[in-house]
């Protein structure tokens, strides 16, 4: 497969800036990166770096009153900066799909689960409510939901937060789209569910070619799952390098003060399993 081919988001000199009372406050600058069909590219630094803001702007969902966005964010070969909002709106959950952190919040609470699904899938396709549910119940089967059609009648307080992730994926993965965009997919789960939600997210990128950028403080997801990693500082990219050459021979300061720091922590697990 050529590289053109197998590029399927292209992220360059993005700049974000926010505007605020004393004039504009750039968020993030500087950030290049690309993303190729079937890969994970994981994308770590400390709170605040500006990991939400990158992503939030290549979704083009920051407020347009408040932020100015500059760069090129090429999706398959399509410019998404300054698309128009009614463009973007097909866009996003067909050829770029968001999994957010809280699943909770990805759902509205006074619809079920299948209303929600359902309206995504037919917002998309031209297919009418039979074969959306059916599509819904496949796509929630992909990922292990055992009696997808009750699971539809439901309303998101009644699934367990897991349960919820796990349908979220469904929806995002279930057009296969080109880049899913996963932020801190696995923060809010206990441990079982955070492997759970992860293994169909690889299931997703394996069988339909989805392209994942994972946001993740986790440095643990980061190396089981991605291919190549960027560290980002203050705004700005410090480090990028494929997985391996990341954690075995980091180059930035920064990024070994992180792994460094991730050392630490797993010493202090140890030290509390042994108390
Ligand atoms: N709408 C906004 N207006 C002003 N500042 C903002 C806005 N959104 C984000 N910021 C600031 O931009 C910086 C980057 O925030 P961002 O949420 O992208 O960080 P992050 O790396 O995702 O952090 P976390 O890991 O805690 O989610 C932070 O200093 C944040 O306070």
């Amino acid at each position: 497969m050529g590289t053109e081919q197998s590029n399927v988001l292209q992220v360059r000199d993005l700049q974000v800036q926010v505007k605020t009372k004393n004039g504009a406050a750039t968020l993030v600058e500087d950030i290049h990166f690309e993303l190729n069909r079937g890969e994970v590219l994981g994308l770590v630094g400390e709170s605040g770096c500006g990991k939400t803001v990158t992503s939030m702007s290549i979704l083009q969902l920051l407020n347009r009153k408040t932020t100015t966005i500059e760069g090129s964010i090429l999706l398959q070969g399509r410019e998404l900066n300054g698309l128009r909002e009614k463009d973007m709106r097909e866009v996003r959950g067909k050829d770029i799909a968001f999994i957010m952190q809280n699943p909770m919040n990805a759902f509205t609470p006074v619809f079920t689960i299948g209303h929600q699904f359902i309206e995504t899938i037919r917002s998309h396709t031209k297919w009418n409510k039979k074969q959306a549910t059916e599509l819904a119940v496949e796509a929630m089967h992909h990922v292990n939901l055992s009696d997808p059609v009750k699971l539809l009648r439901c309303y998101p307080f009644q699934l367990s937060g897991g349960m919820l992730q796990r349908v979220m994926i469904a929806i995002a993965s279930c057009l296969h789209p080109a880049v899913i965009i996963a932020d801190e997919p696995t923060t809010a789960l206990d441990v079982n569910n955070q492997k759970n939600v992860l293994y169909h997210l690889d299931k997703v990128r394996s069988e339909y070619g989805s392209a994942i950028l994972l946001i993740s403080h986790d440095l643990g997801v980061i190396a089981e799952m991605a291919d190549h990693v960027v560290v980002m500082e203050k705004g700005r990219i410090v480090e990028k390098a494929d997985v391996f050459q990341l954690f075995d021979h980091p180059q930035h300061e920064y990024t070994k003060k992180l792994l460094n720091a991730r050392s630490i922590m797993h010493l202090d697990e140890t030290a509390v399993h042994l108390a």
